[in-house]
């Protein structure tokens, strides 16, 4: 605890003593400001993001009480310690009432004071990783789930992600939507250092585009309308842990500056402050889309995709993983359900445009149509085999030829109405709609 260094403000008019804490506090590494009017002090603050203030309590000009709340509602970040000459219950209850972190009476030994500034320190970062673990609950809500996948790719992409993890670089996540790039970067973010925070996810395409920048940096009270209250970005939120930042591509074009700066340095500003903060963010991006095709159309900075693509990771869509399709079923299939034959061959040969969360849909659905066994009738129409051309073509006075001449001609009794003929042939509407398909019978 003893080497961890912090930012310091004294707001103190006593000149000797201020002058022993900035020689005592610089000696031992800390970086200290001094002013000696709280009016300088709350200037100081407007300007930077100091962890700890202390403050003497009876300044000329305004009141300890006045200055404490004004640093508050700077930043409700910094840890408050109050210094004073004369000391009284009252002061200290009401100070404490309004989150000052402590009240001491002077002369105090400057080691005690450095070693209440480390008290502070700690409860400030215990306040943090609160605040973030409780955006990422109300955020997210949900767990790291397995990975699966056995497949040549799979198997690749799972070697890359033990390589990349545990390194700070940015990595670029690309692959078509569902096809599992929160879960990589789940799994990227559980195997780096930073694990024992929890990773932040933010979806740029899910926002509007004036709501990205305050979102991601955060705004101060008042810098727009609606910002009634000041409020820290995802990337203090995310300080010393993952931001996960899915769908970068929709990034919009005027905030693509200000992510490369905190990238390449860790700087950045709330929106309405000219107060620089620092933060040590890991960035795991993901796209659906083309970047470099983006780069080349103008609709991302070059200079940006340079930067986040150092590593990339290319996820298969589902079509292309073979047998992980089987496997993933049965992993999503719950218990006490089984599968056709034919519902697993049609799941099984299907091409995914949505990918495993259009698989995982699509077996929610049939469990909550079926009673236990899944069969093609409780899978959506796209499931169906293409039209069998042997079933148009069979042989006459065949039954599969009697059952299509059947149907045709009760569709055309009923002029096309597919839901009377269904009822008429006594099957569902959807099973007739299907064994239209089968035997070629036009719509
Ligand atoms: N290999 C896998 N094994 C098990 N579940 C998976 C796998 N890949 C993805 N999933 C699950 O599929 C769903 C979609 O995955 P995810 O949200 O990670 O996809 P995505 O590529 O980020 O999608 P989008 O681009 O639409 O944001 C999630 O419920 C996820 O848990």
């Amino acid at each position: 605890m003893r080497n961890e260094t912090f930012e310091i403000l004294f707001v103190d008019d006593d000149s000797d003593f201020a002058a022993g804490c900035v020689r005592w506090f610089q000696k031992n590494g800390h970086r200290v400001t001094h002013t000696s009017s709280g009016q300088d002090g709350i200037g100081q603050c407007e300007k930077r993001d100091f962890e700890i203030a202390v403050l003497d309590w009876n300044l000329p000009g305004l009141s300890g009480l006045e200055l404490v709340q004004r640093m508050r509602d700077i930043n409700p970040e910094t840890e408050i310690i109050v210094l004073t000459g004369e000391g009284t219950i009252e002061n200290a209850v009401e100070s404490m009432r309004r989150g000052v972190f402590d009240f001491l009476s002077k002369p105090f030994p400057m080691a005690e004071l450095e070693r209440r500034c480390l008290g502070a320190l700690e409860r400030r970062k215990l306040r943090k990783e609160n605040a973030q673990l409780r955006e990422v609950i109300d955020r997210t809500n949900r767990h790291t789930a397995k990975m699966i996948g056995e497949c040549e790719t799979m198997r690749k992409v799972f070697r890359l992600i033990d390589r990349v993890a545990p390194t700070d670089n940015p990595v670029l996540i690309q692959g078509e939507s569902g096809t599992g790039k929160e879960l990589v970067a789940q799994a990227i973010h559980q195997g780096s250092t930073r694990a024992k925070y929890p990773m932040v996810t933010v979806n740029c395409a899910a926002l509007p585009e004036q709501l990205v920048e305050s979102e991601l940096f955060g705004h101060e009270k008042g810098s727009f309308t609606g910002a009634t209250a000041a409020k820290p970005g995802l990337f203090e939120v995310a300080d010393n842990s993952t931001l996960f930042i899915d769908e970068i591509g929709e990034m919009p074009l005027a905030l693509q500056p200000k992510l490369l700066r905190v990238l390449e340095d860790g700087s950045m500003r709330r929106v309405g402050s000219e107060k620089e903060r620092r933060v040590d963010v890991r960035i795991v991006a993901a796209t659906n889309r083309n970047l470099k095709q983006e780069v080349e159309e103008g609709r991302f900075r070059e200079d940006l995709y340079y930067r986040i693509n150092v590593l990339i990771l290319d996820l298969p869509p589902l079509r292309e993983r073979g047998n992980d399709v089987g496997l993933l079923i049965d992993y999503f299939l719950a218990e006490g359900y089984e599968l056709a034959e034919d519902a697993r061959s049609a799941l099984e040969s299907y091409d995914w445009p949505g990918n495993i969360r259009q698989l995982i849909n699509t077996i929610k659905r049939a469990q909550i149509l079926s009673d236990d066994v899944i069969t093609m009738d409780d899978l959506p129409d796209e499931f169906e085999p293409p039209p069998n051309d042997s079933d148009s073509s069979s042989p006459e006075g065949s039954l599969i030829a009697l059952q299509r001449q059947h149907i045709a001609e009760v569709l055309e009794r009923e002029k096309g109405n597919k839901s009377a003929a269904a009822r008429i042939l006594g099957v569902e509407r959807r099973k007739l709609h299907r064994m239209m398909k089968q035997h070629g019978i036009a719509e």
